[in-house]
């Protein structure tokens, strides 16, 4: 078999996200690469994870006219009911940092016990190519927000999401470890298996 070499914009600027996105395709021998900084930028006014997804993978693949991916994600937390959801990013303000939208969740769980602290992260994936028709996913994974932070790895809350049957944060876990369970590892996953379809019907 000949090699397949799919090159793929990777529609985000997280260098977390990209990090994970790079690991999971490199086992499946894609070519993905981030987009450039000076890529346009997408603004995220949906109110939908999917809409979201959509709306930055299909700008970015017709910027380029190549294929683009990309993810929205964020943390639904049950005692806020489901905030902060599509506007995790922007828990504490526009811009604000990863630190700032932690302690801003840590501040409004503060009187809340450990019972009631369950939560879950959510993925959306979208995959844009030109002349064909933009294919979604989705993935969760759950868990719970800790008191503090524990440990260093990943990005953005992390290290306050304590992994449901198991006791990590998803900042104590290898980035094979995040990628065998994660809300976005699961998306994808589900992705290759629409692709897989996809190709199937042809
Ligand atoms: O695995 C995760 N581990 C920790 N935090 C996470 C994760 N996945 C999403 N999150 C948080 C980060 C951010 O507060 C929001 C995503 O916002 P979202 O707009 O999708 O991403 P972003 O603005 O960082 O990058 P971009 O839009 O360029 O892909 O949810
Ligand atoms: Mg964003």
């Amino acid at each position: 078999m000949g090699e397949i070499r799919t090159k793929l914009w990777l529609a985000t600027k997280n260098q977390g996200k990209v990090k994970e996105f790079q690991h999971f395709f490199a086992e499946l021998g894609w070519d993905v690469e981030a987009v450039p900084q000076g890529a346009p930028d997408v603004v995220e006014d949906r109110d939908t994870f999917a809409g979201n997804a959509i709306k930055k993978a299909e700008e970015i693949a017709k910027h380029y006219n190549m294929p683009a991916l990309a993810d929205d994600s964020g943390l639904e937390v049950d005692a806020l009911g489901g905030r902060p959801g599509v506007y995790s990013a922007r828990f504490a303000g526009e811009d604000a940092s990863d630190e700032q939208n932690n302690q801003k969740l840590l501040a409004e769980l503060a009187n809340v016990g450990e019972e009631s602290r369950g939560a879950r992260f959510i993925s959306s994936i979208a995959l844009a190519r030109p002349g064909r028709e933009t294919l979604v996913s989705f993935g969760t994974v759950e868990g719970s927000i800790l008191f503090a932070e524990r440990g260093t790895e990943g990005f953005g809350y992390d290290p306050l999401f304590l992994l449901a049957d198991r006791n990590r944060t998803l900042a104590e876990i290898s980035l094979a470890e995040k990628n065998s369970l994660s809300h976005r590892a699961n998306a994808l996953r589900s992705m290759i298996e629409m692709l897989k379809m996809e190709a199937g019907d042809e």
